[in-house]
């Protein structure tokens, strides 16, 4: 099958390569001369025969947006659109109805798996009529894992529900990673554990908690054991907002979840304003030591 992919960054790169090797022809495009098959978009779009389908693989917000306007202007009636970058499911509808005003389709993937999926395939969840996933379920083949459909791809409802599905994935993953955050340092503070790596690794296999996760924990503790070099610094790209957002429309209570998005916020905090005034509180009413801060 041919398909144009817009965006050659860490993910739609190895994308890339993962669907020539399945037997794909991609016509990739990048800002970077470097690693682009074609000089734009549009020259993209020309070496594509029809009905075309074309994948986008750029940062969520005004670069999809952007992409998807160009797009618009390229294809024709009957072509095909995947966007399969991190984009807020709100935003799919606006993209898919841009796009219908030419009579071109979309389809919505989440896509998880990271620098990883390019040997272990993809995790994806799309959105979007049946007959559009229908037509592109050979390159979902080849992006998911080896094995049953079933188990690494999933049509997940209309237009708008792959990225939902790939939000709340994202928000189990903030609440998973910062579960084992938190058992490594308390396990790291007590003197009891004196080896916390090795402990770490036992529980990578028979144990209730192994997991990926647990495994990528125990990939970085054998390069870094106190993970000395790294600063506790957390950003976040959205995902784990929006699944709070979502939890909070639907007064759905997401106490693991928000407390791990918080913990990232607190994170980039040199010192905490909150904190402050708790200290300063607990001195007013009850005479109790406060710190002076420095300078
Ligand atoms: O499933 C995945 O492959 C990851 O979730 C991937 O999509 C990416 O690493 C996150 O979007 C990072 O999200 P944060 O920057 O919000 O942690």
């Amino acid at each position: 099958m041919q398909l144009g992919l817009v965006g050659l960054g860490r993910m739609g790169f190895n994308m890339r390569e993962r669907l020539r090797a399945a037997g794909h022809e991609v016509v990739g495009y990048d800002r970077n001369p470097d690693v682009s098959d074609a000089a734009s978009v549009a020259e993209m779009v020309e070496k594509l025969s029809g009905p075309r389908i074309v994948w986008i693989m750029v940062p969520h917000g005004d670069p999809t947006r952007q992409t998807i306007e160009e797009l618009s202007g390229l294809l024709s009636a009957g072509d095909l659109v995947i966007e399969g970058g991190n984009s807020k499911f709100t935003d799919d509808q606006a993209n898919a109805a841009l796009l219908a005003e030419n009579g071109i389709k979309y389809v919505d993937v989440g896509v998880s798996g990271g620098v990883w999926g390019a040997r272990n395939g993809y995790g994806l969840m799309a959105g979007g009529d049946a007959e559009d996933i229908e037509r592109a379920l050979p390159i979902f083949d080849a992006l998911r894992p080896e094995g049953p459909r079933e188990q690494g791809f999933a049509h997940s409802g209309p237009v708008g529900a792959g990225h939902y599905a790939k939000m709340v994935h994202n928000g189990i993953e903030y609440g998973l990673m910062q579960a084992y955050a938190e058992g490594f340092e308390l396990l790291a503070a007590s003197d009891v554990v004196t080896d916390v790596p090795a402990t770490i690794k036992a529980w990578s296999q028979g144990t209730v908690v192994r997991s990926w996760l647990l495994d990528l924990l125990v990939r970085a503790l054998d390069e870094d054991p106190e993970l000395a070099e790294l600063r506790g610094y957390v950003q976040d790209s959205g995902e784990g907002r929006w699944t709070i957002e979502e939890a909070i429309n639907n007064a759905v209570p997401a106490p693991v979840m928000t407390a791990a998005l918080f913990a990232r916020f607190a994170s980039r905090q040199e010192d905490s304003p909150a904190m402050k005034a708790v200290a300063a509180l607990r001195n007013q009413f009850g005479g109790h030591a406060v710190q002076k801060s420095e300078g």
